[in-house]
């Protein structure tokens, strides 16, 4: 698979005008594959996998808020990088989820071709799978190279989206208490 991808890179490289057997490319079309497949790694994953048990018994009913969660992603559209950060919170029910667990459930989703709205709604369906919470909140704040590089070229605008699950729809409270952690 890697050789395919790296045989479609040369072509590319070719297609855009440069020799891809001159030094300093002879590697890149590998290197590229590579760097795709990393980027792409989440079809590989499911939750199951990657949840591997560490749901575990708790009493406590208070929301778990995890902040600042790096997120690396790539807009569906061009193939180009977007990057922010995520924050999660869930309210609960007998069972916590494992610290890790949250970041690598946005890795998965976010190793994929994506929008940043419906990587948001994934994370967040994700949460609420695997927890059963009372209710999950997911907020993802990223800036989109595809509007930086090229296009719109607006360097400083950056991209909110959110999803509110049970009680963080249906209480305004909760969803305040949430909204001022995280600012
Ligand atoms: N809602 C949303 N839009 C995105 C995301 N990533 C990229 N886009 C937008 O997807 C749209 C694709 O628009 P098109 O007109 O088909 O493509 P384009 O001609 O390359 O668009 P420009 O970026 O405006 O040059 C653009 O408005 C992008 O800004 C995302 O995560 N969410
Ligand atoms: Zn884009």
């Amino acid at each position: 698979m890697t050789d395919d991808i790296a045989q479609h890179y040369r072509q590319i490289i070719t297609a855009l005008g440069e020799n891809p057997d001159r030094e300093g490319l002879r590697d890149t079309p590998k290197r590229a594959a590579k760097a795709m497949q990393f980027l792409n790694a989440g079809y590989q994953q499911s939750l199951e996998e990657i949840i591997n048990g560490a749901v575990f018994e708790s009493q406590t009913d208070e929301m778990v808020l995890v902040k600042n969660i790096e997120l690396y992603s790539m807009c569906e559209h061009h193939l180009l990088p977007f990057i922010g950060k995520c924050h999660i919170a869930y309210l609960p029910d007998g069972k916590v989820l494992g610290l890790s667990k949250f970041a690598r459930i946005v890795d998965m989703y976010a190793r994929r071709m994506q929008i940043q709205e419906n990587l948001t709604r994934e994370i967040a369906d994700a949460v609420q799978q695997v927890t059963g919470a009372k209710g999950v909140a997911v907020v993802v704040e990223a800036r989109h190279l595809c509007m930086m590089m090229r296009g719109v070229e607006k360097q400083n605008s950056s991209m909110t989206s959110s999803v509110m699950l049970g009680g963080f729809r249906d209480n305004q409270a909760t969803r305040q208490e949430f909204l001022t952690l995280i600012n």
